[in-house]
């Protein structure tokens, strides 16, 4: 299953990429296309392939079988400068120089990567690095900081595309958040935007499509919405009933669902997704007074990524 992207407006064709080291292969048979302004996560465990899929796109190893075009061309190539320096990359684990400032590392990296170093100072203002900061060493840094400042190196010289390998490990919850409000802009702006995490929670809402590896392959690729509806789990609906009268409400909904108390007065119904409106209705409507059910409050939480996850994993291994 592959979303598809109009083959005009890729910035990233991965056709048949299989690599292989010795025996063991590290991505299978995958295939990847990405548009401009489309953000794409992928997840999968330690050792899916995520990294190694990462390195063929920046051109760092190339392909045992299969072609790649980045930006129109082939990444790895010697002639393929141009289209590198339209490509932002941050590593899962980035080490700058503890005695450099961020000036200095910032410069340094805009010297390597042929960017203008004029558009430093917009660059730390956009991943929310203060004047005085900058001026530290990088060795005082927090990681929150050392962070921003790895993406400032990512988005040196505008990229086209930007690989961001688990970009958000070991920050806050505001940091997050602050993060991945940069990455939306960026995403606004056009750039098509790889973003690998195994913080499967937090993506949901970031991406448009989630692409989920196993073992070198590409087993699931779709809007979270796609995935949902091929994955078919069910939807919970939980209640807040006061009286805790799950009697009546049994009777209400019939064999549709499964039913679970769970602490809080809170029950918890489990139905296919189609089933979920008139489940609602069944439940909400008022009967006879014998029958009036107290009803406190009501949510219904859809399978969440990390439960998708794990459906297209144990799809995969079963098949
Ligand atoms: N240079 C290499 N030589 C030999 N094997 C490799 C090499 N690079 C990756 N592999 C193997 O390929 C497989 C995929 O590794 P990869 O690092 O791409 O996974 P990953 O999904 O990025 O994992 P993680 O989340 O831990 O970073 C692993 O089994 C790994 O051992």
């Amino acid at each position: 299953m592959t979303a598809p992207v109009n083959d005009d407006a890729a910035t990233i064709r991965v056709e048949g990429v299989s690599k292989r080291y010795g025996d063991q292969y590290a991505v299978r048979e995958v295939d990847l296309t990405m548009a401009p302004g489309e953000c794409v996560a992928m997840v999968g465990h330690n050792g899916a392939g995520k990294s190694s899929l990462i390195k063929l796109m920046l051109g760092l190893t190339t392909p045992t079988e299969g072609g790649i075009r980045v930006l129109g061309g082939d990444p790895s190539s010697a002639a393929a400068s141009h289209i590198r320096r339209q490509v932002g990359f941050l590593p899962e684990n980035v080490a700058f120089h503890p005695n450099m400032t961020g000036r200095e590392t910032l410069d340094f990296y805009a010297k390597l990567k042929g960017a203008p170093r004029h558009g430093n100072d917009a660059l730390f203002e956009r991943v929310g690095l203060e004047p005085a900061a900058v001026k530290r060493r990088v060795g005082t840094y927090s990681k929150g900081m050392r962070q921003r400042l790895a993406l400032a190196q990512a988005l040196l010289g505008g990229p086209k595309v930007l690989f961001l390998d688990e970009p958000t490990t070991g920050l806050d919850p505001a940091l997050r958040q602050s993060f991945y409000e940069i990455v939306g802009h960026l995403r606004d702006a056009g750039t098509t935007v790889l973003l690998c995490s195994h913080a499967l929670t937090e993506l949901e809402g970031q991406a448009d499509r989630v692409v989920v590896m196993n073992r070198g392959r590409k087993v699931a690729d779709g809007s979270l919405a796609t995935l949902r509806s091929l994955a078919q789990l069910p939807v919970r609906i939980r209640l807040t009933l006061p009286s805790g009268d799950i009697d009546t409400l049994a009777a209400r909904i019939g064999e549709g669902a499964s039913v679970t108390r769970l602490a809080g007065g809170v029950v918890e119904l489990a139905c296919a997704n189609d089933d979920k409106v008139d489940l609602v209705r069944r439940i909400s409507c008022d009967g006879p007074p014998a029958s009036r059910l107290d009803i406190a409050d009501i949510e219904i939480v859809q399978p969440s990524l990390d439960e998708m996850y794990a459906h297209f994993l144990r799809r995969e291994a079963a098949e």
